[in-house]
């Protein structure tokens, strides 16, 4: 799917699909250098974030492991409802593991503080963050992102992962919407 397949939908187009990519060899770059040595073991988070986390571990020189835990706390709308949910558990004990959470956004933090501690408690030997995208509410909370493509503004944003109401998720770039596919309202 692309841009002239949205046809009218689309409002934008925030970051095309060359950025992405090469901040994903940026952040890999990074990851690979940090984690000299040690057993990497990647978390990606359902489902929106299969196309950074494909994507990432290709970029990667080292070998890791993956493994996918799924959540959810938007349900079809765009507004979180502030309630977490575990939907798929990790088949992996990350017990003395060097685990690092792979997330396509960062919007109001909720998910991520969530998933955090819960991992946390697990007792992981180190526990990092990496995220695509961070929006200005959950540069307010206190979860610590290690590593970050791009902070964007406060739109509700679609492609390379996320969805709206299930759909974008396979378009190579993130955008905006037009008002009219939220039902002539804004997002
Ligand atoms: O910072 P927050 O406000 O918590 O929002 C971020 C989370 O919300 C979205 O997932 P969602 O729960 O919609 O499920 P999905 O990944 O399957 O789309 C997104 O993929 C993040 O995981
Ligand atoms: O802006 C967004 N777009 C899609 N999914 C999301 N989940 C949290 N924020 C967003
Ligand atoms: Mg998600």
């Amino acid at each position: 799917m692309d841009e002239k397949d949205l046809g009218t939908d689309l409002a934008k187009v925030l970051i095309p699909e060359d950025r992405l990519q090469a901040k994903v060899r940026e952040l890999a770059e990074q990851i690979d250098a940090d984690y000299e040595g040690r057993d990497l073991l990647l978390v990606g988070v359902l489902k929106g974030a299969v196309m950074i986390m494909a994507d990432l571990a290709r970029a990667l020189h080292m070998p890791a492991s993956m493994d996918w835990m799924a959540v959810s706390s938007y349900g079809s709308g765009t507004k979180s409802s502030g309630v977490v949910r575990i939907l798929k558990d990790l088949d992996t004990d990350i017990i003395d593991r060097h685990v690092l959470i792979v997330e396509d956004i960062v919007d109001s933090g909720l998910t991520l503080s969530w998933l955090v501690s819960n991992l946390h408690s697990r007792g992981p030997a180190s526990l990092e963050v990496c995220a695509l995208l961070r929006k200005p509410e959950a540069v307010k909370t206190e979860v610590d992102v290690r590593y970050i493509g791009f902070d964007i503004p406060n739109e509700f944003v679609i492609g390379y992962g996320l969805d709206y109401s299930e759909k974008y998720r396979n378009l190579p770039f993130v955008g905006t919407l037009a008002p009219h596919v939220y039902g002539g309202g804004g997002a």
